[in-house]
């Protein structure tokens, strides 16, 4: 699939733009902050409905607008389906294909399929777990979308457990007795939903492993296959091999966990089982060590490792029978210049790759296509 046009209204710094493009390569040049990763935000922004760079949407609403548009058209196996998102401050947002509404703004999650590489991806290494999650959590959505409407199910059943927790942990006899009882009912909750979250993430996870290893090797000097590891560590099963439990089986697992740790979870007043809890753990290998990439690689092999988590997620969704739109923002520069050189030469034959530079000499020779200039808001093709 590809982007052959994007317009953007009071999207961040941009009022209105109309941006023309094609498949191949199209690169976005400029100084810095004159709008090149707004544009490609933008794209990202309606594959997943979320942007790289902020978790909520306010400041994707150009200041002193009250609502911003973003409007593709999008060509996919030759047909050209225009997709539209309405992002409106502190109002619900509102999706359109071809101008009709959609029921749910959701239903427009995965129509357009992004990876994105940015210099934000060492977080994936050296982050926190939920940096990690919310790498999983986007692909399996991207692979399977009607999974957005099961994680939002989830964080909200969470919510309401934790507060019930809050309470229960502070309320005395008969008080105690009624919200235990509630709380039976929203272990189920947690438990039922949990349980679909966690196979499909451990699926995920056993999907993505040969694209790790295979990727790492590439990216990373003199490394094999085997040198890089992914294990999914969860809260309530520990690391399988081969077989991949049943919903119903990690179902059972959740609540026996949470009758087990019922007592610290009324201490603390939050819920401490899950996949809310859950972690990707990272590997390399060092001679015949196989240590932890937070806290013991390299910046080198951090970067190595990131890139690789990402090429996995690229090549996965490719083998699923459709090119990704591979966005590559302002990551060269992060490069030492072989990993530069590998990135770009694993990426060039893609449907579509949009990549923001600061300077020309940033785009690797082999990425050579389309070039824009991006200057105070402009967007003006090279010729
Ligand atoms: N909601 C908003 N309203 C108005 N302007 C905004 C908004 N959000 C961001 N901007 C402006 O957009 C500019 C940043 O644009 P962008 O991040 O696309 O820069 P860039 O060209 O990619 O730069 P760099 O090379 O530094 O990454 C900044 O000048 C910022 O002030």
């Amino acid at each position: 699939m590809y982007v052959s046009h994007l317009s953007l209204h009071d999207f961040r710094s941009y009022r209105s733009v109309d941006v023309p493009l094609e498949a191949g390569v199209t690169a976005f040049v400029g100084r810095n902050g004159q709008g090149k990763t707004n544009l490609v935000e933008a794209i990202d922004y309606l594959s997943r409905l979320q942007s790289h760079r902020v978790a909520t949407d306010a400041p994707l609403v150009r200041a002193g607008a009250d609502q911003a548009v973003v409007r593709a058209a999008v060509v996919r196996d030759g047909r050209t389906a225009t997709l539209e998102v309405e992002i409106n401050a502190g109002r619900a947002n509102k999706a359109r294909i071809n101008r009709s509404p959609l029921p749910r703004t959701r239903d427009l999650v995965g129509l357009v399929r992004t990876v994105v590489f940015s210099p934000e991806d060492l977080t994936l290494v050296k982050g926190d777990p939920s940096d990690r999650r919310r790498f999983l959590d986007d692909l399996m959505i991207l692979r399977s979308p009607r999974l957005a409407g099961v994680r939002s199910d989830y964080d909200r059943v969470l919510k309401q457990r934790n507060s019930l927790l809050k309470t229960a942990g502070l309320a005395r006899g008969s008080a105690r007795e009624g919200a235990l009882a509630t709380l039976s009912v929203w272990d189920d909750h947690l438990a039922t939903i949990g349980a679909e979250i966690l196979a499909q993430r451990l699926a995920l996870v056993e999907a993505l492993k040969p694209y790790v290893g295979k990727a790492y090797e590439t990216v990373a000097r003199g490394a094999t296959r085997d040198d890089a590891e992914i294990t999914y560590k969860s809260s309530v099963v520990e690391p399988v091999e081969t077989i991949t439990p049943t919903v119903e089986s990690l179902r059972e697992l959740i609540l026996a966990e949470l009758a087990r740790r019922q007592k610290d979870e009324l201490d603390r007043g939050i819920s401490l089982v899950g996949p809310h809890r859950d972690d990707l753990l990272l590997h390399i290998s060092a001679g015949s060590e196989r240590l932890p990439v937070k806290g013991y690689a390299s910046h080198g092999e951090s970067w190595s490792f990131a890139l690789a988590l990402r090429l996995a997620a690229y090549d996965l969704l490719r083998a699923d029978g459709d090119d990704p739109i591979l966005i590559l923002d302002d990551v060269f520069a992060e490069l030492d210049s072989q990993r530069r050189r590998q990135l770009a030469e694993l990426v060039a034959d893609a449907e579509q790759v949009l990549v923001t530079a600061a300077v020309p000499e940033d785009v690797p020779a082999v990425l050579a296509g389309a070039r824009y200039q991006v200057s105070a808001g402009e967007v003006t093709r090279d010729e």
